[in-house]
């Protein structure tokens, strides 16, 4: 158990008290660190509950409010990311530079991945998709791709497992025609097992995924539907086209972060990222972790989304 760490009178300690308390007159769900049911537990009049059961409840700007586990210095709740869209980056050159094999590098990057799952859940994202294995992946040497293969089944059985029991979703974008069978049984276990009502952070794996792919997938499908006369060209808008895609039911990702310092999005969600604020680290995917993750959600909060608007 973990032990109180300080006294929340209304609100994140970041937040002034000259502010409205976000969850004044609503549900503690819409505060997005308390409707983790595993990040902390609140004292609530007198009683302590967790955050899941405190859902059920309404507050009052005189209850007093603990908070168990402690929110990062310098991040705001209420200006999380939505959805964090990760290109994890530099497995090989981390294992290149310990005179390891590739393999251990991905392993280590597995490793972050998970991780990166975890805190993402503890500090309130909706959304953390990961560019795992793009669709020019497929040309790295053989003895590389048939590792990384049995390594995505490995973890999935293993830790995405977990990530579920953490009450958080899994599912995959990509091609899955081509992965090894025993592959796309597994994937295909894991999502049916998503239905199976978990409410917490959605973990979204792209595996032999790429931008084009989608666009060009959805393009064919909608055409396909004018073909059949099921839509007509004038049907064709963005929104259409967005349902169309593999992340149709996901929000785009507001960040999108790349770990070892190349500046590139490599095909990844190319329709998706259109405002997306972009952040380019100068760290091996291995290394990534929860301070390098917190200065990033930091930093995303810093920035001003204009949308091509001009609010200043
Ligand atoms: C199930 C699941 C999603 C597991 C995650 C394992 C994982 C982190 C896979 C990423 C593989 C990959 C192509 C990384 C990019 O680094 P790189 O190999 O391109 O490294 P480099 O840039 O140094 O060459």
């Amino acid at each position: 158990m973990l032990s109180l760490q300080y006294y929340l009178p209304v609100c994140s300690p970041n937040y002034h008290m000259n502010k409205r308390p976000f969850f004044y007159s609503s549900s503690i769900t819409k505060f997005p660190h308390f409707s983790n049911p595993n990040s902390c537990v609140l004292k609530f009049r007198n009683s302590i509950c967790g955050a899941a059961d405190a859902d059920k409840k309404r507050f009052n700007n005189d209850d007093q409010i603990v908070l168990v586990d402690q929110f990062p210095e310098g991040l705001e709740p209420e200006l999380m990311p939505k959805h964090v869209g990760v290109i994890m980056d530099g497995n090989r050159r981390w294992a290149k530079n310990r005179g390891l094999p590739v393999q251990l590098g991905h392993r280590a990057g597995g490793k972050a991945m998970k991780q990166l799952a975890i805190n993402c859940n503890k500090f309130g994202v909706k959304v953390v998709s990961v560019f795992a294995f793009s669709t020019e992946n497929w040309i790295r040497p053989k003895e590389e791709v048939e590792f990384l293969m049995s390594f995505f089944e490995e973890v999935i059985k293993s830790d995405t497992k977990e990530l579920m029991g953490h009450d958080m979703r899994v599912s995959f974008l990509g091609n899955r025609s081509r992965l090894p069978k025993s592959l796309q049984h597994l994937i295909s276990c894991v999502e049916e097992e998503e239905a199976k009502d978990n409410k917490g952070m959605r973990l979204v794996i792209g595996m032999n995924y790429s931008g084009r792919y989608d666009i060009t997938e959805a393009t064919q499908k909608i055409a396909r539907k004018v073909k059949d006369g099921v839509l007509g060209v004038e049907d064709i808008n963005e929104s259409l086209l967005e349902q169309h895609l593999e992340t149709n039911g996901i929000s785009n990702p507001d960040l999108l972060i790349r770990t070892s310092g190349e500046l590139r999005v490599s095909n990844y969600m190319l329709w998706q990222l259109a405002y997306t604020e972009l952040l380019f680290l100068n760290k091996l995917f291995p290394d990534f972790n929860e301070a390098d993750l917190v200065e990033a959600l930091a930093a995303f909060q810093q920035r001003r989304r204009r949308y091509g608007g001009h609010k200043y």
